[in-house]
């Protein structure tokens, strides 16, 4: 399409150039005489020829350059970046379709039949879709800039090099910082934060600190996080801050602060607009438009690079909260506010985390909870205990309160349990016919407990949790279930005791990670033949890049 374009500007100028020769031409004969050999300034038709195709070839090389730089403007905004690169069809990633394939196998589908027996995919909206977002900042220097304009190079005069500060993702395999503005995956509210950010950095010069760089500070902003309030669309800020070594330079931290108060300043300003109910965004175009959540500092004083921003040793300080309480959640029969401190795990599509919630409670009611209270002889109407590993600050678990007697959460990461207990202590119902929101019961919400403890220390300290538990709900890393959880979910523990009512146990197995997901299946299955597969799906979350988040329903094998 460049090459058709590039022709079709080629051919104007060249018609441009003909007319304007001939009418040259005609001047030239009308007017001055030609230059005779001998002349001053004669030049030969060779010259001539040669001076024509120099002119020529300058214009190309400048046209060349100048529709190059588009392109890979569009390249740099697109293509580079891995997470986008299965936009336009994120079936096609090879992960999507050897998800595909294996189900296909496991199901025995013949060749050609529509996945959407086996294995459905579901693919939510492919643009504004991520919440979170982790980006590193650097400082590039721009060339240096010739002042003056006039053709003789002694009167130019050379101004210092100016430094802009960029905010981007790291190019895989490399600490080279790719721009990503306007970005189409992240939540809009992502993209704002940032260009006001990038501005603010620059304006108020804050040191950025990047340690592939000698000529740089000691010191200085590092990384930002992002994440958006769904229910508020307010942004919650995170600087990564690599503080000063030496103690005595702890004033090099004021830019930090300058620069939180000039964020809180114009987030209080567009408060403020939205507060006298017009809208912010036609009252002043170039009004800088930023409602912010809350700003945290992670102060982050490693030398070295890692692959999380976050340092665990790094300290934590929380800025500025918001004060207005403008969330507008719907009523909905269960209402679960989760709490996301930027040291917990978050999803980062979680519109489309919760489209895989609403399909684990369909599953639990179509296959566990209707069969049961079809039966004479069961009396409850909930599921009895359920186990939770990997859970987080509860994102699945407590979701799914109103279906168990009991459940048990549990992460390794010790700042979950604070938030989940928060949560839990603030779940609502609309349960008593009165159509208001109301706190959970008292033994309701004493049957809602949490571990802080490694999914492993939880399989053997809670064993007795695991052999009760009706279902289990593992949602691991990328990198699958630890051994020691695998050994314990293929042991034989069917004993009398196993839950209450005796029946088969289910386990959910939310995954992120294919490969893990396909080996723990092995595990499970294959080898150790305690499991037996009722239904798979899958759900595109971040739909451009080669990833599907793969939600299996398995049963205990009688
Ligand atoms: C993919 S996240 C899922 C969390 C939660 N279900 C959610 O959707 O927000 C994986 C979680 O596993 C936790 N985790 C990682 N390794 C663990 C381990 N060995 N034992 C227990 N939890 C672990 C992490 O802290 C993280 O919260």
């Amino acid at each position: 399409m460049s090459e058709v374009n590039n022709n079709n500007k080629n051919n104007y100028a060249n018609t441009d150039a003909s007319s304007k020769k001939s009418k040259q031409n005609k001047k030239r004969k009308n007017k001055s005489p030609q230059l005779q050999p001998g002349d001053p300034n004669y030049k030969t038709p060779t010259q001539l020829r040669n001076a024509r195709k120099r002119r020529k070839t300058k214009t190309t090389k400048a046209t060349t350059t100048s529709s190059s730089t588009n392109f890979n403007n569009v390249i740099s905004n697109n293509n580079n970046d891995p997470s986008l690169k299965y936009l336009s069809n994120p079936k096609i990633a090879p992960t999507v379709r050897n998800a595909i394939r294996f189900f296909r196998d496991k199901s025995c589908a013949p060749m050609g039949e529509n996945h959407d027996t086996y294995f459905p995919v579901t693919v939510g909206p492919k643009i504004g879709w991520r919440h979170i977002a982790r980006l590193a900042i650097q400082r590039r220097k721009k060339k240096t800039i010739q002042q003056g304009g006039g053709s003789d190079s002694s009167t130019n005069t050379k101004k210092k090099p100016k430094s802009k500060t960029r905010i981007g993702l790291f190019v895989p395999g490399s600490h080279e910082l790719l721009p990503v503005p306007d970005c189409p995956v992240h939540h809009r509210r992502i993209n704002e934060l940032i260009k006001v950010l990038e501005e603010e950095c620059n304006d108020l010069n804050v040191p950025i600190f990047d340690n592939d760089d000698d000529t740089t500070d000691d010191f200085g902003l590092r990384y930002v996080a992002v994440a958006v309030e769904r229910s508020t669309q307010k942004q919650q800020l995170v600087l990564v801050w690599k503080e000063p070594d030496e103690i005595e330079d702890k004033n090099k931290n004021k830019p930090l602060n300058t620069l939180i108060k000039r964020l809180v300043k114009l987030s209080n300003a567009t408060a403020k607009a939205t507060d006298r109910n017009s809208s912010p965004s036609t009252e002043n175009h170039n009004q800088k438009l930023i409602r912010l959540h809350s700003i945290w500092v992670h102060y982050n004083n490693s030398w070295k690079h890692s692959n999380s921003i976050f340092d665990r040793t790094g300290r934590w300080e929380t800025k500025f909260v918001h004060d207005d309480d403008d969330n507008d959640i719907d009523a909905d029969p269960l209402r679960v506010p989760l709490y996301f401190p930027p040291q917990v795990f978050r999803q980062a599509n979680l519109d489309g985390f919760s489209k895989i919630i609403v399909n684990i409670r369909e599953w639990l009611n179509e296959q566990l909870l209707l069969p049961s209270s079809r039966k004479p002889t069961t009396t409850t109407t909930t599921l009895g205990h359920c186990l939770e590993l990997y859970g987080g600050v509860g994102t699945i678990g407590l979701n799914l309160i109103d279906l168990f007697d009991s459940i048990e959460s549990s992460d390794e990461n010790p700042f979950n349990e604070k938030c989940f207990h928060a949560a839990a202590n603030e779940i609502t119902t609309i349960d008593d016919g009165s159509g208001r929101q109301q706190p959970i019961i008292k033994s309701k919400r004493d049957s809602i407990t949490y571990i802080t403890k490694s999914a492993s220390d939880v399989v053997v300290d809670n064993y007795s949790s695991l052999q009760k538990a009706r279902v289990v709900i593992v949602d691991p890393p990328r990198k699958g279930l630890d051994p020691p959880v695998i050994d314990a979910l293929c042991r034989d523990y069917e004993t009398s005791d196993n839950n209450e009512h005796h029946q088969q146990q289910a386990l959910i197995y939310v995954s992120c990670g294919f490969d893990a997901f396909r080996r723990d299946y092995e595990a499970l299955v294959e080898k150790s033949g305690k499991w037996t597969l009722d239904r798979a799906e899958g759900h595109i979350l971040f739909p451009g890049s080669d990833a599907i988040e793969t939600v299996a329903y398995f049963t205990r094998t009688k």
